[in-house]
């Protein structure tokens, strides 16, 4: 499988607003900000719920099906005019009677090439601090996704799936070099856990792990904890975003990944003879 140095930029989107439109125009600009860089991303992500305000009761006003998606429409273009590799952080997804929080990824000529649809969904309740049921309106997803490009095997999930070492497990088995979740925690949460996660899974799996968050704003309902950031193999923190809007820039370097592998070889070591391997069958 092929894996070769590549350029990331992460997006953390502000404005998210009430207004849909004014949200997919403000993230198609940045998109082609981010891509005229003269650093050059080879990949370019945003965050979760970059269309729609982040709220379980605003996901059935915002949910499109994938079809007739304006948002898939505009990041498809996006992808093809910047001729670069998008993910489209995440939106709220309409299928039949269902919805989902589902990313979707597009190749440089503008193919819809992968979707994800968030397996766990944030359903939390720390008293005082935050209460919050995806379920109430959102459905999980089912699969573990991920694609390939010409430099690396990416691995999908969308925020509250980090939790879950198992998909992160499972994606590095499948031969994923980089996870990339978009994610939006918050200011309970992402002091202890954003960071903490992120370093766990990379160092884990021996992996790159990279999310995306908006940026924060105080006047939402939501307040997202920003601090979007990119994690090599041996977890440390390549690169992260403030608070604010702002694109960081990452250089992926396999050898990062080698290194790692070599030194410390924990991906040969597994001793499946004394617990399950959670990848198998998949
Ligand atoms: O796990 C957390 O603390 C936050 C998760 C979250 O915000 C999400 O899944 O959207």
């Amino acid at each position: 499988m092929v894996f070769k140095p590549f350029r990331l930029a992460l997006i953390q989107l502000g404005n998210i607003t009430a207004n849909k439109t004014d949200n997919l125009k403000h993230a198609r600009d940045m998109i082609l900000k981010a891509a005229a860089n003269s650093k050059k991303p080879d990949l370019i992500v945003l965050p979760e719920c970059f269309n729609s305000p982040y709220g379980h009761k605003h996901f059935p006003v915002y949910a499109e099906t994938i079809a007739e998606s304006e948002s898939v429409k505009m990041l498809s273009a996006a992808a093809k005019e910047t001729n670069t590799w998008l993910i489209g952080g995440s939106i709220p997804e309409r299928d039949g009677e269902q919805l989902y929080n589902t990313c979707t990824v597009y190749s440089p000529q503008g193919d819809l090439v992968a979707t994800h649809r968030k397996v766990h969904l944030f359903d939390i309740d720390i008293p005082g601090k935050i209460t919050f049921k995806e379920s109430e309106t959102l459905s999980p997803g089912t699969t573990t996704n991920y694609f390939d490009t010409e430099f690396a095997r990416i691995g999908l999930g969308i925020c509250y799936d980090i939790r879950f070492p198992e998909l992160s497990m499972i994606s590095a088995r499948q031969g994923c070099h980089v996870l990339i979740y978009p994610g939006a925690f918050n200011l309970t949460t992402g002091p202890l856990h954003w960071e903490l996660l992120q370093r766990s899974r990379a160092v884990d799996n021996q992996v790159f792990f990279a999310t995306c968050s908006p940026a924060r704003d105080l006047t939402a309902g939501y307040h997202a904890w920003g601090h979007s950031m990119v994690v090599d193999p041996m977890a440390k923190v390549l690169v992260e975003a403030a608070e604010a809007e702002e694109i960081v820039f990452a250089d992926i370097d396999p050898a990062l990944l080698e290194s790692a592998r070599a030194g410390i070889p924990v991906t040969t070591q597994r001793r499946f003879d004394v617990y399950p391997d959670v990848s198998e069958g998949k």
